[in-house]
């Protein structure tokens, strides 16, 4: 893990990124652009009353729902989450838009705003690792052009837990995205990641926004850039909020990995996927109990 102390404007310059990183902590964003988090706040908390929103029935993966559920005696995750696909963006009558809830009315424009000022973070941040493994600027930015590119956001809400030793807010997983820029509210101390056969909390200031790096870029990448496996667990009289925001390539696309030449993996590392078959993959075999999803590429 890497902390980025603030300097004005200069943070995601390739200097500053470390080659090794496999989880960036950002501690603020640029002045100008941090998203008006009190708001978002307010406005998550509103939304979670479930009853002002549409069902995810049709829709794969986004709503209310729990990801990975496959049988009955399957311990459930500690979490209430609502999950909407921001971009591109759902247009009157998409069914994504029903999932999307209608108090308060200006939830969806809040969202997307902060949707807006996440992207510019991202694709700086794209080139910068780009950079930093001495490939060319645009190689991972070249696959998120912003027609296409496809954004989900998910507000994570966990309740406290009368015995947090007994369930987990999140099974332990890899994000499967490119990037995911996490946000929290007020409480911190949630997410953990294995460290010498021991789960570490990440250190985690509220005020500051936390990067992983998803499967899809440590396959392209080729393996460099790592995603960290990671949970959330619960806490007693602690309630807890979460925004993750997903970035990803368009779902048709072929992603492939980048090397350069000297570093290249013996076996040649990573093969080509599509990304909506990496995708279908990981959510095919999840849970799992390691990183495994990743050997499909
Ligand atoms: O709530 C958090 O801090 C992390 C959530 C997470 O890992 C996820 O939404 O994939
Ligand atoms: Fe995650």
């Amino acid at each position: 893990m890497v902390t980025q102390e603030p300097q004005e404007c200069q943070w995601f310059k390739s200097s500053h990124v470390k080659a090794s990183t496999t989880c960036l902590k950002v501690a603020k964003l640029r002045s100008g652009s941090e998203p008006d988090e009190g708001r978002v706040e307010e406005l998550a908390k509103l939304a979670e009353k479930k009853h002002c929103v549409g069902s995810y029935v049709s829709v794969d993966n986004l709503g209310y729902g729990r990801n990975f559920v496959k049988s009955e005696d399957q311990p459930l995750d500690w979490i209430d989450r609502l999950t909407m696909k921001a971009a591109p963006a759902p247009k009157r009558g998409d069914k994504e838009l029903n999932v999307w809830p209608q108090r308060p009315p200006n939830f969806r424009q809040v969202i997307q705003n902060y949707v807006k000022e996440a992207r510019n973070v991202l694709d700086e941040l794209l080139i910068a690792l780009a950079e930093a493994l001495a490939l060319e600027s645009h190689v991972f930015l070249k696959h998120f052009d912003s027609n296409n590119s496809e954004i989900n956001v998910r507000i994570n809400y966990y309740p406290p837990c009368p015995q947090p030793d007994l369930a987990l807010g999140l099974t332990p997983h890899t994000d499967a995205s490119a990037l995911t820029l996490f946000m929290q509210f007020e409480t911190t101390g949630g997410i953990q990641i294995p460290e010498d056969r021991k789960w570490l909390t990440m250190p985690w200031t509220e005020d500051a926004l936390l990067v992983n790096v998803g499967d899809l870029l440590e396959i392209m990448s080729n393996g460099r850039l790592k995603s960290p496996w990671h949970r959330v667990v619960t806490q007693m009289n602690v309630e807890r909020f979460s925004a993750a925001l997903f970035y990803n390539p368009p779902s048709w696309a072929e992603i492939a990995p980048e090397s350069v030449e000297d570093l290249v993996p013996e076996d040649g590392g990573f093969k080509k996927v599509v990304v909506s078959d990496y995708l279908q993959h990981l959510y095919a075999i999840s849970p799992t109990k390691e990183k495994q999803a990743i050997m499909y590429a």
